[in-house]
């Protein structure tokens, strides 16, 4: 007919098939670069992970808080010429605004208790899980985005603070199986710095630019470390006093040095007598060296490391009492720490402790008859509503395929829907372990 020689012979078509030139191209199905899927078995795992981040603040009484992954990109500019800054993923967008997503969590929680102002009684001891982002020009392979488990308390200056969200860490470290024989905590104080730097009358804008440069003592030659210091107006003597500092190996060191008076001996020396209170005394070190790459720390500084040394720092943090200031907002004391998703499971393969978390599915249930479609859902319904998990045969499949999928979903039993048992007001039940097989009264089903 005329209509279906229009359509290509095909009657009935309601639209011509595209040109030939208009051939749907393949889309490239991958993430994109240096991000990450998380199918079924992916998920699971990431599930279990974050589940154990959520109660570990919940024991320690955290609330949970979250803020939008695209933040102002003002939010992120520091001038102290750290990593974060220099791979931020930032953007201008529809509307012209400089945009960011996130490099980190720590602004966002300022930006919110500064917006929360009176409103919210201190301290606030507030947690998150959030996917963080971060652009290097150069993709060296290296992923993207990461979610990060974060918790900060603010408003409480005494260290008791600090020596609290380590005691999170080693209680989080506990229940997957880690021991202080696998990790350690590296423990110092900004201060250490700061009393240095005030000591050879060097300019407090200066510090956080300082803090960078010495983050990277071990990763760029002492030269480097020495030169990017000069030209950073740190005069000769006073970069001697700090490398000096950094190399010190002990308190009792420190105290020689510092005199017993300044605030990092106090603090340090509080932190560690509360660390043996919390029973965590073997996790933890004090090293000088540490200072973590961050410009906004002021004080305690802390980084968890593994023992066998072949990993990146596994989480880190410390105290930021001037970072709300930052945002014109008035300053509170504050002290807080990130953990990264990637390190930890890093460890856990490298310890043999990644946990078999499987599908468990307790229930498939399956019309033996097309017309007993009905009866099944019916059937499922039941069972979920008692809180039972239920994977429901959606189609008219035989049974050999029931059987394959039961054993792939790992279900725990089977409930067979049959004309004759319906009529009778029961189901079939074949425990798929035993292979036990029985009948009983839909009302009985548990
Ligand atoms: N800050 C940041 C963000 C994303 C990744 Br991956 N690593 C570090």
């Amino acid at each position: 007919t005329s209509e279906s020689a229009r359509n290509g012979g095909r009657s009935g078509a309601l639209s011509p098939p595209p040109p030939v030139s208009e051939e749907i191209q393949r889309i490239d199905v991958n993430p994109p670069k240096g991000t990450r899927d998380f199918p079924p078995e992916e998920m699971r795992l990431r599930n279990w992970l974050f589940n154990n981040f959520r109660e570990v603040s919940r024991l320690f009484g955290f609330e949970e808080v979250d803020y939008p992954v695209l933040e102002t990109e003002a939010l992120f500019i520091r001038k102290a010429g750290e990593e974060i800054r220099d791979q931020l993923y930032c953007f201008e967008d529809r509307g012209n605004r400089r945009v960011a997503l996130r490099p980190e969590l720590t602004p966002s929680l300022a930006r919110l208790v500064i917006q929360k102002g009176k409103s919210v009684s201190l301290p606030l001891k507030w947690f998150a899980v959030g996917q963080c982002w971060r652009y290097e020009r150069m993709t060296r392979g290296r992923r993207r985005e990461h979610y990060q488990w974060n918790m900060d308390i603010i408003g409480v200056p005494e260290v008791t603070a600090e020596a609290e969200l380590i005691s999170s860490i080693v209680t989080f470290f506990k229940r997957l199986g880690i021991t202080a024989s696998d990790v350690g905590f590296r423990v110092s104080s900004r201060k250490v710095l700061q009393e240095v730097l005030r000591c050879n009358s060097i300019p407090e804008n200066l510090f956080g630019k300082v803090c960078i440069i010495i983050d990277k003592i071990e990763k760029i030659p002492i030269d480097v470390i020495r030169g990017d210091l000069k030209s950073a107006g740190v005069s000769e003597e006073a970069i001697e006093q700090l490398l000096q500092v950094l190399s010190i190996k002990s308190l009792t060191e420190l105290e020689e040095i510092l005199g017993s008076a300044g605030e990092a001996i106090a603090d340090l020396k509080l932190l560690f007598s509360l660390a043996e209170k919390f029973g965590y005394s073997d996790w933890i070190q004090f090293d000088a060296s540490v200072v973590r790459g961050l410009a906004y720390y002021t004080g305690i500084v802390f980084e968890c490391f593994d023992r066998d040394g072949k990993l990146r720092a596994i989480c880190g943090g410390g105290r930021y009492d001037r970072l709300l200031s930052t945002f014109g907002g008035d300053d509170l004391p504050a002290c807080g720490f990130g953990f990264g998703d990637a390190v930890i499971v890093e460890l856990l393969k490298e310890k043999g402790l990644l946990p078999e978390v499987n599908l468990q599915v307790e229930n498939i249930v399956c019309a033996l008859d097309q017309n007993l479609q009905g009866a099944a859902a019916k059937v499922a319904t039941i069972l979920r509503g008692k809180g039972q998990t239920v994977d429901l045969v959606l189609e008219n499949k035989p049974l050999k395929w029931v059987f394959k999928r039961a054993a792939r979903i790992n279900a725990q039993r089977l409930i067979l829907v049959g004309n004759t048992e319906w009529e009778k007001g029961v189901v079939g039940v074949k425990i798929l372990s035993s292979g036990e097989q029985f009948e009983i009264k839909l009302d009985e089903l548990e």
